[in-house]
């Protein structure tokens, strides 16, 4: 795919969504979870968070995607999580997995080890999650050990890049690596996306809420082109916001307000390069 086409297809996404206000519904962390659904709103999408499996299921089918972050986790998710995760396969819905923390307790290890054969549509994570999922399935590049440090990544981008393909390469769908400069993969194509703020690692949920705008924009793209539209308007909104900021509190105000302001046009146009595998 050439850039042209890549920008084209990020700006439709941007305008679909802000014309029609799709509902992606989440099943996420209670960190994070209001500045989850606020960002799903900045960008004109609607937000509905569940924790019980047939609300979950209610859900996934009335939406056209569905957001799923194992932060933290509750007991109830070990019916949730499996049943929906089913129905999404099998009714071909798109998904957005967070593996957070990946490593971390019996339940979560458990869970993230049964999506594999659900295959999330896109698989969003800092650098140590997408290594950590990736070893954790069997699949090249991935590390045996879990080096997350709670929540947070002790890797570089580039060093997750074969774990990322080789997630794609399995799900078939998009894998996207956060960190200073993000990584996009559909396993034969690898974007990396430029901009965002330092800021965004001195609040909770900047990844967090990008899954939720994803899942957001895979409403009505592909799972490669949502996670790209996802990361370009993350990282626009950052660069912008850090401008009119001196601290973590007030950055997270304006983070806000420019992922609302942003235009098709403008998330389009933020800077990135498209390599080969
Ligand atoms: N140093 C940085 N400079 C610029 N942008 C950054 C930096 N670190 C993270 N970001 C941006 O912040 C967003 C979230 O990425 P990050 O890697 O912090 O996610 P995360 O660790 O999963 O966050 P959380 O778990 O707190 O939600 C992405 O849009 C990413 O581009
Ligand atoms: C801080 C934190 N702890 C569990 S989930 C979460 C939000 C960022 O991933
Ligand atoms: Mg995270």
């Amino acid at each position: 795919m050439i850039k042209e086409e890549i920008q084209k297809q990020i700006f439709q996404a941007v305008e679909m969504v802000k014309q029609t206000n799709p509902m992606a519904g989440s099943i996420t962390n209670t960190v994070t979870i209001n500045f989850v659904a606020n960002a799903q709103l900045a960008v004109g999408g609607s937000a509905a968070m569940v924790y019980l499996p047939d609300e979950a299921e209610f859900l996934a089918k009335a939406g056209k995607a569905t957001y799923i972050n194992v932060g933290t986790l509750l007991p109830i998710y070990e019916q949730t999580l499996p049943h929906i995760a089913k129905v999404l396969h099998q009714e071909g819905k798109p998904w957005v997995l967070d593996s957070v923390a990946v490593g971390i307790g019996y339940l979560r290890t458990k869970l993230l080890q049964q999506f594999k054969d659900y295959k999330p549509t896109i698989i969003r994570g800092n650098a140590s999650e997408i290594l950590a999922l990736a070893g954790l399935w069997g699949l090249d590049g991935g590390t045996e050990v879990s080096n997350v440090r709670g929540v947070d990544s002790r890797d570089t981008v580039t060093a997750a890049k074969a774990a990322a393909v080789a997630l794609a390469k399995w799900t078939g769908g998009a894998v996207a690596v956060s960190g200073e400069t993000d990584l996009i993969t559909d396993g034969s194509l690898i974007v990396y996306s430029y901009g965002g703020s330092h800021f965004m690692q001195k609040i909770t949920g900047a990844g967090c809420s990008l899954g939720g705008v994803m899942a957001v924009y895979a409403t009505t793209a592909s799972p490669f082109i949502a996670a790209i539209t996802g990361t370009a308007a993350y990282n626009l909104a950052g660069a912008r916001a850090e401008k009119k900021v001196n601290g973590p509190g007030s950055f997270q105000v304006h983070f806000l307000d420019q992922l609302y302001e942003a235009s098709a046009d403008d998330i389009a146009k933020n800077p990135f390069e498209i390599k080969e595998v």
